[in-house]
């Protein structure tokens, strides 16, 4: 039925025997798929179209095939696949036409509704009374507690491969690395940086840093378990240990946020000075009521208990991973391309005097272009959110693709595709999928003039053919906030060291950074929210002294 609306609509299509948000198929389905490639059993179309977030691994490659807007029918009914620029502009435009999709993002619902999974008014009040925190003043603060995070991280690796060991642990270290910031920018709790290696050595039940990484990490990979089951259910006597083991970090988060919000409102009570942290402005306004609008209707902007936990797990969930997965690949990119190290290096040393990042003032980190550039690279190519994922509910809507109209079915999901949108070949021609960040560089009116570091031009992050932060009402609210951290990163890592992808198997530098590049390539969903590098551990790296 659903491959025969499909075909009526007179979009291309495409058949798929699993729904996509089939439970069992959400836990299990990218594990069958692998079992049946390794015994050589799984047809083309298994292997591309059937893992959890295939999206991210095809890139443009299906659009190439099936046209730059198709549709998959599945048993559960309709998903349209975009990649056409204007397309999705249109549709991100067409608010009330295409609204977020929250049946593919209830997995977030883990404390409730939340800013990410409500619409219209509700969200606004979501949106209203959380993003406020995201001030230049909140960035400066990201900046500094980023550098010195980050000299944290190199100092600990640099430890690690004493004695000729590689590092492999990256994309662990990165995790603690975002979550630490994250606590710092957000809940002002500041925790120095400890590599990954340390953490079970040093680890204390009572000590609320592990409580909040450990937690946080252990729901952010059981959200599909906890979406099936449920807090309580996860508890059952016949589940497996990390279904318990889920359904508690599910109650050490909560107590962890409710712990910071009592100390907040303990705060509050002693009327010592306003807190600009987001725990603290949002038990400020949790009993306020405010008047907006022209027509000045009293609205209620006020969040309950719930919705401040559930906000505050939404918020640790999209500004920690997103920026670790991103940060592991873009380590793993400028592993795999030296040269690019060499032309940020020349940048930061311009713009950086002397090696203590505690003298790098917040203004420098809007003169790392080049930085900016290596962000914007590594994101085209490896998104770690991938889709934006909207529905058409009951009504169906029209829609245009290169001046051809169609209907879309009722009760279609739409997902924007950033990674196919973002290595078309027909936007970014037939160097799509080779790494150049300096193709978002350029420098205009320099009429023979040699250009200077100061020439040098960025282009927007956000543009037709680009949106990594997404656009428009929903764009992300943490933006500069990773701009900056990742960019703080870059710097005191970049600056005066460099990173060697480690030989393996007789290969020889140039294979061993082919190989790295290859690997970072391949995204994996299983089990994760994310789409991550499928086996960071498999590539060996090592710093050295420039
Ligand atoms: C490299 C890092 C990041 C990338 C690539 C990224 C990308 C995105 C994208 C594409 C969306 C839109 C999702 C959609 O509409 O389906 C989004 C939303 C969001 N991001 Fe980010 N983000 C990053 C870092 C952060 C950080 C650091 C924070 C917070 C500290 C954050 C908080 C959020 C929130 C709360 C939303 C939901 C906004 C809403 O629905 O109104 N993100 N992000």
């Amino acid at each position: 039925r659903n491959c025969a609306i499909a075909k009526a609509s007179g979009i291309p299509y495409i058949t798929r025997w699993v729904a996509p948000i089939n439970p069992f198929w959400l836990l299990y389905g990218t594990s069958i798929v692998k079992f049946l490639q390794r015994f050589g059993l799984a047809t083309d179309r298994l292997r591309r179209i059937y893992p959890f977030g295939w999206e991210a691994n095809e890139r443009a490659t299906i659009h190439e095939e099936h046209g730059e807007m198709f549709l998959v029918a599945h048993p559960g009914g309709l998903q349209l696949c975009v990649a056409n620029a204007e397309t999705i502009y249109d549709i991100l435009q067409r608010r009330t036409d295409f609204r977020r999709n929250m049946e593919e993002f209830a997995v977030i619902n883990v404390y409730g509704k939340n800013l990410a999974t409500t619409d219209d008014q509700e969200w606004q009040r979501h949106r209203k009374m959380t993003a406020v925190t995201f001030t230049e003043k909140n960035n400066e603060l990201v900046w500094v507690q980023s550098l010195a995070q980050a000299k944290g991280m190199l100092d600990y690796w640099l430890v690690e491969q004493k004695g000729g060991k590689a590092i492999r642990t990256v994309h662990d270290d990165t995790k603690i690395f975002t979550l630490n910031v994250l606590a710092a920018a957000l809940f002002d709790q500041p925790y120095p940086f400890e590599g990954y290696g340390k953490v079970d050595a040093n680890k204390r039940s009572d000590d609320q840093s592990y409580q909040y990484r450990d937690s946080l990490g252990v729901i952010l990979i059981s959200v599909i378990q906890i979406l099936v089951f449920g807090e309580e259910g996860l508890k059952a006597w016949w589940t497996p240990k990390s279904f318990k083991r889920a359904s508690a970090a599910v109650a050490t988060f909560r107590s962890y946020i409710l712990t910071l919000m009592n100390e907040e409102r303990a705060h509050i009570a002693e009327k010592k000075p306003d807190r600009d942290n987001l725990v603290a402005r949002l038990v400020r306004a949790c009993n306020e009521v405010q008047v907006d609008g022209p027509d000045k209707n009293v609205r209620n902007m006020t969040l309950t208990e719930t919705e401040i936990i559930s906000n505050l797990f939404v918020y640790a969930f999209a500004g920690n991973d997103t920026t670790a997965v991103g940060l592991t690949n873009i380590l793993i990119h400028m592993a795999a391309n030296p040269e690019t190290q060499d032309w940020i290096s020349e940048e930061l040393n311009h713009y950086l005097s002397g090696s203590d990042p505690h003298a790098w003032t917040y203004d420098s980190f809007f003169k790392l272009k080049r930085c900016q550039a290596v962000i914007m690279e590594s994101l085209r190519i490896c998104h770690p959110l991938s889709q934006l994922v909207k529905t058409v509910n009951n009504t169906p809507q029209p829609i245009k693709v290169n001046d051809k109209s169609y209907t879309i079915p009722a009760g279609t999901s739409v997902h924007c595709s950033l990674p196919a949108l973002h290595t078309l070949p027909r936007y970014w021609g037939s160097s799509a999928m080779t790494w150049n960040p300096s193709r978002f560089i350029s420098t205009p009116g320099l009429e023979g003039k040699t250009a200077t570091f100061e020439h040098e031009v960025l282009a927007p992050d956000t543009s037709e053919h680009f949106l990594p932060w997404a656009w428009g009402q929903r764009v992300c609210p943490g933006k500069r906030f990773s701009q900056a951290e990742i960019a703080a990163v870059l710097a005191v890592m970049f600056r005066d060291w460099k990173l060697d992808v480690v030989c393996e198997g007789g290969e020889s530098p140039r294979q061993a950074t082919e190989r790295a590049w290859r690997e970072s390539l391949v995204i994996d969903h299983e089990g994760h929210m994310l789409h991550e590098m499928e086996a960071p551990e498999s590539i060996g790296l090592r710093w050295a002294r420039r």
